[in-house]
Formats: structure tokens, C-alpha cells, sequence
């Protein structure tokens, strides 16, 4: 098993181009929060945007709506009861984030359907949370166009997979990983990430970060990463180290790290480790 290490970041976060707009850096649609878990879309919006997503839409329960916009104005908000309606915007999206908060209810379990019925070749699919619990209980078949990442904990991974968290070894977690064709961040105090029949374990993370949010923050800043840069393995890999990344050095003055706090930390993080642009 091979650790993801700092390298990784200069290779993935490369600097901006002068001759480039929103659209050169991806539109992410994320999708979730119920009336009761809105912060978790929340979360996972602000962490798309301050990794630096061009677009970012939020489908999610009206109550959320202006929430949603007093922490993140650059956020495009569209009612979760309208989803017919906005077909059109997760038909154009390169990366769709679902799951955050979205709850397991029949609401729920019918907008994973109309998300896994519209997601296609060349889109990113990062499937997170309740959509993870949902799939485990209605057994569902991901869908097969779409590079789909699953960012299960290891409760959600034992629903999904079948494997106890007890017996979750790499060589049996990496079987059912490449069944799903997908990639697999198995998230715990040592994250595992099933790529490319490769396994990488993340060498950071603390105990500060154990609080809810934590992972709705992640699955934004995989969408952020994808939706930007061009490996989409090393991006998802580049995202998960730089989560834990964030979180050790503010551990180092704070006994909790908040997921908010990720977030707001994302662009100077990623000024202080980008590549040269492939261009110079
Ligand atoms: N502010 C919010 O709106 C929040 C909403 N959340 C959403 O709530 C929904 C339910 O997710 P939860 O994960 O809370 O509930 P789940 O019921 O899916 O998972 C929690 C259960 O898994 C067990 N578990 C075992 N190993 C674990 C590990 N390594 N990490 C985490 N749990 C482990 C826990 O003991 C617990 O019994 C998701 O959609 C999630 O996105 C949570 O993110 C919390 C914050
Ligand atoms: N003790 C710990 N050490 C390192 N990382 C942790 C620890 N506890 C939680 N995390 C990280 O926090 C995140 C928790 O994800 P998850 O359980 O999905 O949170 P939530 O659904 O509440 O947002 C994962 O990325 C996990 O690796
Ligand atoms: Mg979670």
C-alpha cells in the first residue's frame, strides 16, 4: 500500500492560467440536505467553491435557500422540488456531488434515481452520505457512464459493501471496489482511497477533526478538485490529503478543527502548494 504524499499537490493544483474564466475550472451541481440536515449541503458547497469550482449549483429543500446564501452568495440555488426543472443545469455539470444531508426518505431515494438516470460519460459522480445508506438499502446499481467516487465511512462502507468494519482489509475492500468500477474513499482515523486497483492510505488526519460536517466537507472539495483538474485519480487523491493537511496545522492551535474552517483555509493552502502551469 503506498502513502499519498505532499508531492502529489504541486502535480495536481497547478497555477491558473492568465487567459481563463469560470468555465475553464468546472461546474459542480451538489445535491442533498433535507429540511433537518442542511448544514451538510451547506458544508459541502462552500468546500466546492473555496477549492475553487468556477460554478457551483446547490439542488436542495427551499428552507435551506437563504442559509445557503448567507454563507455562500456564490452558490446558485434551485429547490429540490423542482428537479425536473433543473435537468438541464445537471445534464451540463462536469462533476455532480450527491449525498450531504440528503436523508433516506421516498423524496430522497427518488432524486438519487433522477440524478444516477441523468448522469453520463465524461461527468464525475461523487456519491456521499445518505446516497451511499440509500444504495445499501434499496440496492441500487451505480450508474454506468459516469466515473463514479464513493466516500463512504466505514459504517456506510459496511452497508454498501457487505464487509464488517471489523474484517474491512484492503485486499477485501479492494475486491468490492473494483466490482463497483469505482473509486472508494473508505474514510476513518486512516483513509484509504481504492483507485485504479491501487490502494493508498493518507498519512494525516486528528482527532480534532471528529466532528459532523467533516465528511460533507470532504465530498465538496473532491468535487471542487475534479471539476478542475485533468487526472481525476490524482485529484481525489490530491483532495483527501489536502483535507487532513488543512486540519493537522490548524489542530496544532485549536483542540477542534470545524469544517467550516477547512474551507475557508482551501485558497491559501492551495496558493502555497500549485505546480508551475503545464504552459511555462
Ligand atoms: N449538519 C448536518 O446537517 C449534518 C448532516 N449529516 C448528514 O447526516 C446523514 C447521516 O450521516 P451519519 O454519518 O451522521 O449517520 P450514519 O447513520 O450513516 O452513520 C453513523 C453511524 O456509523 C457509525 N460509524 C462507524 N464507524 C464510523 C466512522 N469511521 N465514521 C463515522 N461513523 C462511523 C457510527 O457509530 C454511527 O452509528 C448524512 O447524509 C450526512 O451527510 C452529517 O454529516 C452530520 C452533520
Ligand atoms: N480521529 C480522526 N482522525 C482523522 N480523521 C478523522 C477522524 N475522525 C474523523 N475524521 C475524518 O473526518 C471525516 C468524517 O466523515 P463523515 O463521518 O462522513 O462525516 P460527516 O458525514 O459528519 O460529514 C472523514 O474524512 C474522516 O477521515
Ligand atoms: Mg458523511
Amino acid at each position: 500500500m503506498e502513502k499519498i504524499t505532499e508531492n502529489l499537490l504541486t502535480k495536481v493544483i497547478r497555477k491558473r492560467p492568465a487567459n481563463s474564466f469560470k468555465g475553464t475550472y468546472g461546474k459542480v451541481v451538489l445535491i442533498g440536505g433535507s429540511q433537518n440536515f442542511g448544514g451538510a449541503i451547506i458544508m459541502a458547497s462552500l468546500a466546492a467553491v473555496y477549492s475553487g469550482a468556477g460554478l457551483v449549483t446547490t439542488i436542495t429543500n427551499p428552507t435551506n435557500q437563504s442559509s445557503l446564501h448567507d454563507w455562500l452568495p456564490e452558490a446558485m440555488f434551485v429547490d429540490d422540488n423542482q428537479f425536473d426543472a433543473a435537468q438541464s443545469i445537471v445534464t451540463a455539470a462536469n462533476v455532480i456531488v450527491i449525498g450531504p444531508g440528503l436523508g433516506t426518505d421516498q423524496h430522497a431515494l427518488s432524486l438519487l434515481k433522477q440524478t444516477f438516470a441523468l448522469a453520463k460519460t465524461g461527468q464525475v459522480l461523487v456519491i456521499d452520505g445518505s446516497a451511499l445508506t440509500l444504495i445499501a438499502q434499496n440496492n441500487l446499481a451505480l450508474p454506468k457512464g459516469p466515473l463514479n467516487v464513493l466516500t463512504p465511512h466505514q459504517m456506510e462502507w459496511q452497508r454498501l459493501s457487505g464487509i464488517k468494519i471489523a474484517n474491512q482489509t484492503t485486499q477485501k475492500n479492494r475486491e468490492v471496489a473494483n466490482q463497483l468500477g469505482a473509486i472508494v474513499v473508505v474514510k476513518s482515523h486512516r483513509t484509504q482511497v481504492y483507485v485504479d486497483n491501487q490502494v493508498y492510505e493518507n498519512p494525516g488526519g486528528t482527532p480534532a477533526q471528529a466532528t459532523g460536517g467533516m465528511g460533507d466537507t470532504l465530498a465538496g472539495m473532491i468535487g471542487g478538485f475534479t471539476a478542475q483538474f485533468n487526472n481525476k485519480s490524482e485529484a481525489v487523491l490530491a483532495a483527501v490529503y489536502t483535507h487532513s493537511a488543512i486540519a493537522d496545522e490548524l489542530a496544532k492551535k485549536q483542540y477542534v478543527v470545524l469544517p467550516h474552517q477547512i474551507s475557508e483555509a482551501l485558497p491559501t493552502f492551495m496558493l502555497q502548494h500549485q505546480g508551475a502551469n503545464q504552459a511555462e
